[in-house]
């Protein structure tokens, strides 16, 4: 029986399960498969998260960093589950992750992280075909000129005269599944107001959330690129705000708070 301890934290609402398996023994038995991690984070008949996180050992960081959509596909990156992890394993932890190494500091109400180096090549989003991903040549009924950033897992970015009044639960969605994008997208819409970013995201895999840390990170480099906003940004989400930072060349620097919730114990052999 895989008996284990788990820790509910959230950023900003961006609420985890987060299950620390980096003792050598339960690394091993601990096996994830998408319906378990779908049904640990089914809202009614699970523990109900956003993300499910896996700390697991690792020989290039201080931890490895598995990441689980409430759908159970397992992706590369996480900004607020980042934030959170640092806050629980403490000052100057650094974490491998399948979108890159992350490391950050404690603050007084959470944590800043570096969240390395963003990516803006058409086959590094990835999308389908070439094409200018600061201007993108597309559009779905309104949300029209996107750009496109890699910040460990795909983004796509719409600036609008309010993003409050988008549709974002219908079209979300229809975008995240466009062929245009061949291992699906974060869809983000904004505005720009009195130089800080109002932004909401449909999260791929798992649908509306109340904040997306990556979606602040590749919304702030795609309103500095396009001359919209200066570094550091406040980045206002239904959620809260985080303060983004980025200058051309170098890492994305993510503030915001994190709060640890509960801790629980559960016999994942009971999931899925
Ligand atoms: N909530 C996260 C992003 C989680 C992963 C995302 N849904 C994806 O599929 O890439 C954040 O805070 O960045």
């Amino acid at each position: 029986m895989t008996r284990g301890q788990f820790h509910k934290m959230h950023g900003l609402g961006n609420d985890f399960v987060i299950i620390d398996a980096r003792a050598p023994d339960f690394s091993k038995t601990l096996t994830m498969t998408k319906d378990k991690a779908a049904a640990i984070a089914h809202r009614h008949h699970g523990i109900g998260c956003d993300q499910l996180i896996i700390l697991k050992p690792s020989d290039k960081a201080d931890v490895r960093m598995q990441i689980y959509n409430a759908d159970g596909g397992e992706v590369e990156a996480c900004g607020n589950a980042t934030r959170c992890v640092v806050q629980l394993l403490g000052d100057g932890t650094s974490i491998e992750t399948d979108g890159g190494m992350i490391s950050g500091h404690v603050t007084d109400e959470g944590a800043i992280v570096d969240m390395s180096a963003p990516g803006f090549d058409w086959n590094s989003i990835p999308l389908a075909y070439a094409m200018d991903t600061l201007h993108m040549p597309v559009g779905w009924e309104d949300l029209q000129d996107p750009a496109a950033v890699n910040v460990g897992n795909p983004h796509v970015i719409f600036f609008v005269e309010n993003s409050d009044a988008v549709e974002l639960d219908r079209l979300g969605p229809m975008i995240e599944v466009d062929p245009l994008f061949p291992e699906r997208v974060n869809v983000n819409v904004a505005h720009i107001k009195d130089a800080d970013i109002h932004l909401r995201v449909w999260e791929r895999g798992v649908g509306l959330t109340r904040a997306c840390g990556t979606g602040a990170c590749a919304t702030a480099v795609a309103a500095i690129k396009r001359g919209l906003v200066q570094s550091p940004v406040n980045v206002h989400l239904p959620g809260g705000t985080l303060i983004l930072s980025w200058q051309a060349g170098g890492s994305i620097m993510m503030q915001g708070p994190t709060t640890y919730v509960f801790s629980g114990e559960a016999n994942w052999d009971d999931f899925g």
